[in-house]
């Protein structure tokens, strides 16, 4: 099996690809692609690639469903990189709050000045702020990032408001009791003096963070971008700094319309560029791909459904990923039966328009029954697994 990496990704990982696996440059050869933020919507995706890992959350660089319909299976690692998200969203807050970035400067204007000690006590009431405690933070997307900053800010002393209408059960059991349920985001808008998303860049949230919410919000408000610049009208944003409606924008997505603006505080991305993202990242990518690849089973996919048989101990399994329509099992289980071939085991799952379907077989299916299920319409991919 062969994988290409668009992106450097943590070697902790790669070093988990027994043998068997081997690196290429070149993405026509591979079996399977491992991509951080590189963008793919205009690659050639090759015929022979089975699967995409993306070491990290955000999938808005994948066509997901230019892959499914090709049967390749995009998997991220959820969660791996939500410890160095929030670390730095909290360092977003404090830069915001305190002007440590002013103070620091000034400091360095000042490298070989004598007096420097005694200036700063002069100076130092130029990069005056205030505090984190007391304050209200409102949290849009109460996922494994969201979470953990509506936590730890509560830790701070801050007075948490979550809004999240898709919220996971898991994720609601691990939310802090003391976080207030927000059912319509525009009481985040009216309410908080920190406000933070977290949600994925889909359509439905292209600019979920627009001039109509900027003007339901306080005088003063600091708004926190560490998911994606898509997501907020960054032209209405730089317009409310200029007008002094809002007090800092923190955004961890540098572009031409918010760097170098006057209370704009850019990050070039770094919410994840941390050792440890990288290399949770990059093993979980690792494990996602050598179980998809060697035993069929998916976990953690984003555009197929999570589906698994764990090992197979039977004679043959055949893995088929296809469309999310009727009878497509009933077809699948017709031609095993009319070839003669018991089914030891099977599972069926969708997500959305794909389906994917694993079948474990007490003897092996030829390739004349293979290209019998290929020939059914809406299947997409077939693979022997073993
Ligand atoms: N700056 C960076 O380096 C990083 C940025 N990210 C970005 O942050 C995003 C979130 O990451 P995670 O928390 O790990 O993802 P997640 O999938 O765990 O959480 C996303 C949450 O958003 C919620 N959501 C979806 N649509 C919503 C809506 N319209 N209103 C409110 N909530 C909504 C979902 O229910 C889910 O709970 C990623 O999609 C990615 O774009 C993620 C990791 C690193
Ligand atoms: O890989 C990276 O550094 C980007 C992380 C990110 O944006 C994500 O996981 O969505």
């Amino acid at each position: 099996m062969k994988y290409t990496c668009l992106n450097p990704i943590a070697s902790v990982g790669l070093d988990q690809f027994t043998e068997g696996y081997e690196k290429t440059e070149k993405m026509e050869d591979a079996d399977a692609v491992l991509v951080r933020s590189a963008a793919m919507h205009d690659l050639e995706l090759p015929d022979g690639l089975y699967a995409v890992a993306r070491a990290g959350a955000g999938v808005n660089n994948i066509p997901l469903d230019k892959c499914a319909e090709k049967g390749i299976v995009v998997f991220n690692t959820p969660g791996a990189n939500a410890n160095g998200v929030k670390e730095l969203v909290i360092a977003g807050m404090l830069l915001a709050s305190r002007d440590i970035i002013g103070g620091v400067e000034w400091a360095k204007s000042e490298a070989g000045s004598e007096d420097i000690a005694k200036k700063a006590e002069k100076e130092k009431k130029k990069f005056a702020g205030c505090e984190l405690m007391g304050k209200k933070l409102g949290i849009i997307g109460l996922g494994a990032i969201g979470i953990q900053v509506a936590n730890v800010a509560e830790c701070l002393g801050m007075d948490v408001y979550g809004y999240d209408p898709y919220i996971s059960v898991d994720a609601a059991w691990k939310l802090s009791k003391g976080v207030k349920h927000i059912k319509d985001v525009d009481d985040i808008y009216r309410t908080c003096d920190y406000i933070t998303i977290h949600v994925p860049l889909l359509d439905s949230t292209r600019k979920m963070i627009n001039q109509d919410a900027i003007d339901l919000m306080k005088e003063n408000v600091v708004i926190l971008n560490f998911a994606r610049d898509m997501l907020v009208d960054e032209e209405a944003v730089v317009k409310a700094l200029k007008e002094g409606k809002v007090k800092k924008y923190v955004c961890d997505f540098p572009n031409t319309t918010t760097a170098g603006v006057e209370n704009a505080i850019i990050i070039p991305h770094l919410g994840a560029s941390t050792a440890e993202s990288e290399d949770n990242c990059a093993k979980m990518a690792v494990q996602e791909l050598m179980e998809y690849l060697e035993k069929g089973n998916i976990i953690n996919s984003v555009n197929y459904p999570n589906c698994s048989l764990g090992e197979c101990t039977h004679a043959n399994r055949i893995a088929i990923n296809h469309r999310n329509v009727k009878n497509m099992l009933g077809q699948f289980t017709d031609i095993f039966a009319t070839s003669d071939i018991n089914i030891a085991n099977m599972v069926n799952k969708s997500k959305g328009d794909y389906a994917y379907s694993l079948f474990d077989l007490d003897s092996v299916a030829s390739e004349e029954v293979l290209d019998k299920i290929r020939a059914v319409e809406g299947v997409l991919r077939v693979r022997v697994i073993k």
